[in-house]
């Protein structure tokens, strides 16, 4: 189903445990969208909807004796925004680089589960596949490698010679990433770093955008930009949910907690609903 682009408002709800001791639930009941068809193979894929489900998670870095993570438990329905905050140091980061791969956790589980329109699971979890998450770090720029824009977003493309099809598949991935990100009027042989705040930022997120992931997460994006950036990268944002999913951590509410969905954020060490928040 993730390669139809059929938009799909959704709702996600998150709960949230803290670093002490009880797991926590997670609620969602995504909006469905049926399409009206004879079409049974049409009804079947417009009426499932997947979800990223984050079971009792934990997580102890090797070496230590703290859990960083204690049994968290969410889940996030596709092509919906998520919001995570909290104090500082309450494990944040942590949790994103579980979810993007990046380390393992120490017990517990994260899967996409598949579900009927009438919100049966549809098959057995599948272990959500670290390629099909993209990450974008605080301060992405930081890490550019390349001295033109082009080659930042393709630097981590198949370097053998691929046929025509595989290069018309590549050409039209980096054409789709780029017009997402509103980066069509910037020369792909500009040097990243002179870029503005905002350009950079959607730099990121085009590199990632290519690799077409059904999951995005995002740390800090508003972090260090002026006012306007600030308000690009939102809009960009907003934009951008309604083709995939997207789960951001940040201490920047009043600005992106809007586009969360529905009335919930997860907060790391406690749950919060949004009408406590005064946003
Ligand atoms: N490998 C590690 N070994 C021991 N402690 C660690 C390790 N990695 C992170 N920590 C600690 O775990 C805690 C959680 O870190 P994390 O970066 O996930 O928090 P955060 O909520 O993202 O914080 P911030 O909002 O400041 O970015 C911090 O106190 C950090 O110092």
């Amino acid at each position: 189903m993730t390669s139809f682009w059929i938009p799909l408002s959704s709702s996600s709800v998150f709960v949230s445990n803290s670093t002490t001791k009880t797991s926590s639930i997670a609620l969602s009941s995504p909006s469905r969208f049926s399409l009206n068809s004879e079409n049974l193979r049409v009804r079947r894929i417009a009426c499932d909807y997947s979800s990223v489900e984050i079971k009792d998670v934990s997580y102890r870095p090797p070496g230590t004796k703290i859990d960083l993570l204690n049994r968290v438990s969410f889940s996030l329905p596709e092509r919906s925004f998520g919001l995570i905050f909290g104090r500082s140091g309450s494990g944040k980061t942590t949790l994103l680089q579980l979810i993007a791969g990046l380390s393992k956790p120490t017990s517990g589980s994260i899967y996409i589960q598949k579900y009927n329109d009438d919100g049966r699971p549809y098959n057995s979890p599948e272990l959500l596949h670290p390629g099909k998450v993209g990450i974008v770090f605080q301060f992405p720029e930081r890490y550019f490698v390349a001295d033109n824009v082009l080659d930042e977003i393709v630097f981590g493309w198949p370097r053998q010679r691929g046929g025509l099809q595989l290069r018309e598949l590549l050409a039209s991935r980096l054409h789709k990433a780029m017009t997402s990100v509103g980066l069509t009027g910037i020369s792909l042989d500009k040097d990243p770093q002179s870029l503005s705040g905002g350009y950079k930022r959607r730099l990121a997120l085009a590199i990632q955008l290519v690799q077409t992931p059904d999951l995005l997460i995002l740390d800090e994006p508003l972090a260090g930009l002026d006012w306007k950036a600030r308000a690009d990268v939102v809009k960009l944002l907003k934009d951008l949910k309604k083709e995939l999913s997207l789960l951001v951590v940040s201490h920047d509410l009043k600005e992106l907690a809007p586009l969360a969905d529905q009335s919930w954020r997860m907060e790391m060490g406690g749950v919060l609903r949004s009408e406590s928040l005064h946003i």
